[in-house]
């Protein structure tokens, strides 16, 4: 079977978040599968600088206005489809943003050329090779569906994958007669959000199935809290909505191979992670205290809940702990953490930035995990801190509720705990879940035993690669759909 992944990102070419991880790592668990799946992704600097011996596919003279070509190519293991479009994608920086972070005007325009040859190649442009099923991630590859369910001809069948609902590519509807689509699709089942334009609305109604990243999130975007405006197409849309949480590539996060950190070890040698908790200090020039050493790998923002992290970080520092911040966003959240740090600079590290290396070093280093999401979809932090043997400390939302099992009494008495949840989403109840941290982690037998059972917690993709198998299945074989669902 054959996949055409439409995604604006891919581990490890490029990446500002947990989509680039997903679009990277399913593919690889597919193959176990039978599934063959080529990705198709933007022609950014780092991804052209990444190709060696590409084949041209096709070639353009005027794609929105532009030249572009679509090349072969197989780099670091990926089988990949590139746009190659330079007045697209060939820009420094973030793929999204200029350098003072604002959008570019024309997102609406690089997406939809993603889109649009991504629809033909679903339609047979690839001379000796053609997919069975489109399978598009985000708001950035969603016209894909669109264009190929308005150019009918029986299409292959299509999926959206929704990594969150928070990122939906809403554009002002004057741009709708530049994408060459049908007037018709201007309408409720096609890209009309609200008088503007939804890609992800379109990408939403275009699909045979929908996929979002967790069956709890399945369940919140039905309302308006999480759904943020799409709640009403997932609820015509629920009976082809299906959540699946995300696995985590095993080699790239192993702390018994991973070249990132200073010593590498396993759930048998539990004593060997200790040099790296020393590095971790040293690195961020912190004391080691006898409390535990609270990390953040982040995107600083109000879905993350870090503005609710910098407004308990003090409680950390005073009940003899120490906080590690990595990440980049908001402009005021950068600013609390680093005027935290400026305050506690022995006991509170901070780096605005994304680093992959880094980020690696934290999970191997620190005690604790701290993702005090307001809303996850998935959230990959917390599977990586289980494989590491750092325990997460998880605001109960999506996927977060469902991945990590709480430290209560029965769950400890079972020794199946692998973390602490906490709700309500607020300072307080982060505040209460430090607190249960700090005590915890002075009852050394049963935070030994958090560790080692979030190390022994399969966090692969083997359980739901073969979800997205069998949802293959059922889309090439409507039969089998009807009778599972029956
Ligand atoms: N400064 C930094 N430096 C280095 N690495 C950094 C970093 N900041 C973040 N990261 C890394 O980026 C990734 C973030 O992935 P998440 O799944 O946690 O959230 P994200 O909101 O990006 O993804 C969305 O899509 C994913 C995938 O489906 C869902 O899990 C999630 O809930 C949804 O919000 C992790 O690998 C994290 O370590």
């Amino acid at each position: 079977m054959n996949i055409l992944s439409v995604t604006a990102e891919i581990f490890p070419l490029v990446k500002t978040g947990g989509l680039a991880d997903v679009a990277g790592s399913l593919p690889k668990a597919l193959r176990a599968h039978g599934i063959n799946t080529r990705s198709i992704v933007p022609g950014y600097p780092a991804v052209m600088r990444a190709l060696r011996g590409t084949s041209v596919v096709s070639q353009y003279d005027d794609l929105f206005g532009e030249r572009a070509t679509l090349l072969a190519a197989e780099p670091d293991g990926l089988e990949l489809f590139v746009l190659d479009a330079p007045a697209f994608f060939d820009r420094p920086g973030p793929p999204y943003t200029d350098r003072n972070g604002r959008e570019y005007e024309d997102n609406w325009k690089r997406f939809a050329a993603l889109s649009l040859v991504a629809s033909q190649i679903a339609a047979g442009l690839v001379a000796n090779w053609r997919p069975d099923i489109i399978h598009a991630h985000d708001w950035h590859a969603a016209l894909s569906l669109v264009y190929l369910k308005y150019a009918g001809n029986g299409s292959i069948p299509r999926i959206m994958t929704v990594h969150n609902m928070a990122f939906q590519g809403q554009f002002p509807a004057y741009h709708f007669r530049n994408l060459g689509l049908p007037d018709e699709a201007y309408s409720i089942d096609g890209v009309e959000y609200y008088g503007d334009l939804g890609y992800l609305k379109g990408g939403l109604q275009a699909a045979d199935a929908i996929t979002v990243v967790s069956p709890t999130y399945a369940r919140e975007v039905m309302s308006p809290a999480f759904g943020m405006g799409l709640e009403g197409v997932m609820n015509a849309r629920h009976a082809d909505v299906v959540g699946i949480v995300n696995g985590i590539d095993m080699d790239v996060w192993d702390p018994a191979s991973d070249p990132y950190i200073d010593q590498t070890y396993s759930a048998r040698t539990p004593l060997r992670r200790l040099p790296n908790r020393q590095a971790l200090l040293d690195l961020f020039g912190l004391e080691n205290t006898s409390g535990p050493v609270f990390a953040s790998v982040n995107r600083l923002t109000w879905q993350k809940g870090m503005d609710l992290l910098a407004a308990t970080a003090r409680e950390i520092v005073e009940a003899g702990g120490t906080l590690v911040v990595q990440g980049e966003g908001d402009a005021g959240i950068e600013r609390a953490f680093l005027e935290l740090m400026r305050r506690f600079p022995h006991r509170v590290g901070v780096r605005i930035g994304f680093d992959e290396a880094l980020a690696h070093r934290i999970h191997a280093g620190a005690d604790a995990m701290l993702v005090p999401s307001r809303f996850e979809p998935c959230g990959l932090t917390q599977l990586y801190a289980l494989r590491y043997g750092c325990v997460p400390v998880v605001s109960r939302t999506g996927g977060l509720s469902e991945t990590i099992i709480d430290a209560n009494d029965a769950a400890l008495h079972a020794q199946v705990a692998t973390g602490i949840q906490f709700a309500p989403i607020d300072a307080h109840g982060l505040r209460l879940a430090l607190r249960r941290a700090f005590k915890l982690f002075r009852r050394r037998g049963d935070w030994e035993g958090l560790r080692r059972q979030g190390m022994k917690t399969d966090c692969s993709w083997h359980r739901s690669a073969a979800r997205y198998a069998e949802l293959y299945g059922e889309l090439l074989n409507p039969d089998i759909r009807l009778a599972g669902s029956a």
